[in-house]
Order: structure tokens, then sequence, then C-alpha cells
């Protein structure tokens, strides 16, 4: 069995009387997409910020990269390489496209500058920016101004922050919203390239980028994952198709 470098054991998280996870267990495997889908509140943001640590479960335990992190902050779960990009756009618009990376570098690695402009003086810093850059393909818009980018971009842009800290793993929420067809292509090819380097935990309600690109698919439910599999196993899963593909879909 290969070993995962997420695990997720017997998550719990009520709100109120809500049971938004109730008893959630998944791993995510070296060299893999693994995709959580699920209807309209399900819970699988709720799970995601568990995961990264910015709400409490309720019970069970979250371990990352062989230790139990379930106590510790997201700032150190991502200075121990979890990565994350968000649902909605954590950018700051009016800086350049370098600076958010710089940016994104410093406030998560914990670094202390006393002023930003030190920041981005610092060779080390600048050096492993201009890499993450390299790496989605950003380098030539280093000195734009993310408000100029086009959405597609701002994403590959969430990326690029992320990857300053080397991350071991990757947790992706929605990725694809607001994309048009041609930008998700490009995004599709772009996670199906970035998965070898770190695995990837993706929340996805586009089901075509879902079908081409997952390795494995958890079915989120109420709270309870109802399945996981191959996409094959997903898409014939009777439970699954009437809980939520629907059986046009699913043909
Ligand atoms: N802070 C909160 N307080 C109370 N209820 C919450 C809170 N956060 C989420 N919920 C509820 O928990 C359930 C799961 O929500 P969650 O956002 O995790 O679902 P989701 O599967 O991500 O949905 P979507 O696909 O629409 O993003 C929903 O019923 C939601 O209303």
């Amino acid at each position: 069995m290969t070993d995962s470098i997420l695990r997720v054991d017997d998550i719990c998280k009520s709100f109120g009387a809500l049971k938004a996870s109730d008893g959630i267990s998944l791993d995510l495997k070296p060299g893999e997409i693994h995709a959580l889908i699920g209807p309209n509140g399900a819970g699988k943001s709720t799970l995601i910020k568990q995961i990264a640590g910015g709400l409490k479960p309720d019970s069970g335990k979250v371990y990352f990269d062989g230790r139990d992190v379930s106590q510790h902050s997201t700032a150190r779960r991502a200075r121990a390489g979890l990565g994350r990009t968000f649902q909605i756009s954590a950018l700051a618009m009016d800086f350049t496209v370098l600076e958010n990376v710089v940016l994104g570098a410093v406030g998560q690695s914990g670094s202390v500058f006393r002023f930003f402009r030190d920041a981005m003086k610092d060779t080390r810093l600048l050096e492993r920016a201009y890499k993450a850059l390299d790496r989605v393909e950003l380098r030539d818009l280093a000195h734009v101004r993310t408000s100029e980018l086009s959405h597609g971009r701002r994403r590959q842009l969430e990326v690029a922050v992320a990857l300053t800290l080397s991350p071991k793993a990757f947790l992706m929420d929605e990725p694809m919203a607001g994309m048009g067809a041609e930008g998700s292509q490009a995004l599709t090819g772009f996670l199906e390239a970035l998965k070898t380097e770190a695995p990837i935990l993706l929340v996805e309600h586009d089901m075509d980028a879902v079908f081409a690109l997952a390795d494995r698919i958890s079915v989120l439910v109420y709270g309870k994952i109802i399945a996981t599999g191959t996409v094959d196993e997903i898409r014939t899963n009777p439970e699954v198709k009437l809980a939520y593909l629907g059986e046009e879909d699913a043909a």
C-alpha cells in the first residue's frame, strides 16, 4: 500500500443540529488527484477548512506527512507543506504578480519584515518567487498588476503563491469556478502536471474537469462519504447516481 501524505480520520463537525461532517475519513496518496464532489451544502468546504486548520473539528484527527497535525494552526500546517488555494481569491488586486507571490511567501513562512519593500529586496525570497512564477508560466507577467490578469491566470498565480513553500500536498477549493471552457481546459492540463509534484485534494463542481482529472473520487452527501473509487466506479455506482449524479449524467 502506498503511504498517504494526508489522512483524515473520522472527522465530525456540527453546526447546531446540523452534522456538516459526520464521521469523514479519507486519504491522499502521492501522485494523485483525489476529487471531493457532492451537492451544494454537502460539507465539502467545511471539510477542507478543517484539513487546512481554519476550523476545529468536534472530534477526529488530521494526519499530514506522518504527523498528527490536528492541533496545529493553519500557518504551521502551511509551513509543513500543506498548500492551499481558496474558493475566494486571497490575492491583493492592486499589487503586481511578483508582489503577490512575495507577500504570500512572507505571510505563510512566518518571516518578519518591518516594511514590505524590504521583503521585495530579499534575494532569497525573490529567487523563490521567480521560480514559482516560472513553474506556472507567469514570469513574463511578473510586473503586471494582478487586477489585469484573467481569472485563469489569477488561479495560476494562487498556485504560484502556494508553490513558494514547496508544498507536499495541495488543497484546492473549486479552482475551475468562474472559468470559461478554454480556461478550465488550460487549468486541467496544468493540474495534471502539478500532481506529479504534489498530490491534490480537489473540491470541484465542474464534472467534466473532475472526470478528466481525478484518479479517485469521493462523494460527500449530508456530511458523509457515500463512495470512494475511480472515475468508472463512481459513474456506475447506483447509490451515487441516485444521490448526486442523476441517471442521465452518469450514463
Ligand atoms: N459557520 C457555519 N455556521 C453554520 N452553518 C454552517 C457554517 N459553515 C457551513 N455551514 C453549513 O454546513 C453545511 C455544509 O456547508 P459547506 O459550505 O461545507 O458545503 P459545500 O459542500 O462546500 O457547499 P457548496 O458546494 O455550496 O460550496 C451547509 O448546510 C452550511 O449551511
